[in-house]
């Protein structure tokens, strides 16, 4: 290819516009009107309703949603380890619900997966955990050899071959399931809270590995999290879950920037860890009685000029307005600004004023309610 650009002629056309990065990628998993039901009652809700995903080769993609919402089963379907009820799961074009023994072996092991407790054999080496699945396959032991010490020096864990996970930290644990998610050479690698477990300097580090693994491999990678950060820090795309059902999907900057579900905001609530610890701990999702000041969080998306018009604010909420926090966040190279300011406005005035505020913000959402003591 690119000896083709070397040696073609100068040419006076314009350029072919370059694709735009957000450009779709060819599905790699897709998800057509799944629907998961593990009982039979009429009234028992279903685990998936209706879910239409498509996940492209070599994107990472997050799940998320509350507990319950339906993420583990979901994520469970592109190995079949759960199967849906209704619908169908298409991973590289082939239905996973029609695989006979065989078909599913080979799907196991081009979608490797790791887990928030690593799931290794305390009684087997470092080396005896990655090689496991290859044995298993009944590969030469030359070829294992090779395999697995190509792995270990992927994620890092050379030197620690002949180590028991008893010997290891979670990182390192977590690094070793890595590697044995990998001895097949997946095009998937599918992560159920792998980094949960984890302190937040180890679970940055497993976030760059993966980050690295995923643009060295082209490897696409599907994982479910409750760790809002970790969708943030990683993630092409996102869809949240409320109820098995798909309620918001689209690239991380712009759901998490402008949330459009309720679901979804419910989620990125943490936002309120950038207020002074003294008022998160006075925080009340209801108005007190008495006198009172109202949190909102006002966000603007990158593409917006200029800096948030607080003068105008002002006028619109009311003199008793008080700044906060302000800050800008980048969130795949896409500005996120952040602002949360408190008013005094009695139940009745608040929605109005909002209404009203509207314009001047991208979104803004009520924190909560802090009572005003003397
Ligand atoms: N094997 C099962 N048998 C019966 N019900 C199940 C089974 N697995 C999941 N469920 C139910 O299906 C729903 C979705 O569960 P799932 O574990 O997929 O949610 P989740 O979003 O991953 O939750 P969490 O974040 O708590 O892990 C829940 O109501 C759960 O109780």
């Amino acid at each position: 290819m690119s000896q083709d650009i070397l040696t073609a002629p100068p040419s006076e056309a314009p350029a072919a516009p370059l694709p735009e990065a957000t450009a779709p990628l060819p599905p790699s998993v897709v998800f057509e009107r799944v629907g998961k039901r593990f009982s039979d009652a009429p009234d028992a809700a279903p685990a998936l309703a209706e879910v239409d995903l498509a996940i492209g080769t070599g994107e990472i993609f997050g799940i998320i949603g509350r507990s319950g919402a339906g993420k583990s089963t979901l994520i469970r379907t592109i190995n079949r380890l759960e199967r849906p009820s209704s619908g169908r799961v298409l991973v590289a074009g082939t239905d996973v619900g029609t695989l006979d023994n065989d078909g599913l072996i080979a799907l196991r092991r081009r979608t490797g997966m790791i887990f928030q407790h690593f799931n290794l054999l305390s009684a087997k080496t470092v080396f005896g955990n990655v090689a496991l699945p290859l044995r298993v396959a009944g590969l030469p032991r030359r070829v294992i050899e090779e395999r697995v010490r190509n792995l270990l020096d992927l994620v890092g864990l050379a030197d620690k071959r002949d180590a028991y996970p008893a010997q290891l930290s979670g990182g390192q644990k977590q690094r070793v399931g890595i590697a044995r998610a990998m001895v097949h050479e997946p095009e998937i690698l599918l992560c159920d809270e792998a980094t949960s477990a984890l302190d937040p300097e180890t679970t940055q580090s497993i976030l760059t590995l993966l980050r690295d693994i995923n643009r060295r491999l082209g490897l696409t990678i599907v994982l479910i999290t409750h760790e809002m950060a970790v969708i943030r820090e990683i993630c092409d795309r996102v869809a949240v879950l409320e109820r098995g059902r798909v309620v918001e999907e689209g690239p991380v900057w712009r759901v998490f920037g402008a949330p459009s579900h309720p679901a979804t905001a419910a989620l990125l609530r943490p936002l309120v860890h950038d207020l002074p610890a003294e008022l998160h701990a006075r925080l009340q999702a209801t108005p007190p009685p008495g006198p009172h000041e109202t949190l909102l969080g006002l966000r603007y998306a990158g593409d917006r000029r200029g800096d948030p018009p607080l003068a105008a604010l002002a006028a619109t909420l009311g003199p008793t307005l008080r700044l906060l926090h302000g800050g800008v966040d980048r969130i795949q190279d896409h500005p996120q600004g952040l602002l949360i300011v408190a008013v005094e406005l009695s139940p009745t005035e608040l929605p109005q004023r909002l209404a009203r505020a509207g314009a001047l913000a991208d979104r803004i959402e009520v924190l909560g309610h802090v009572p005003l003591t003397n």
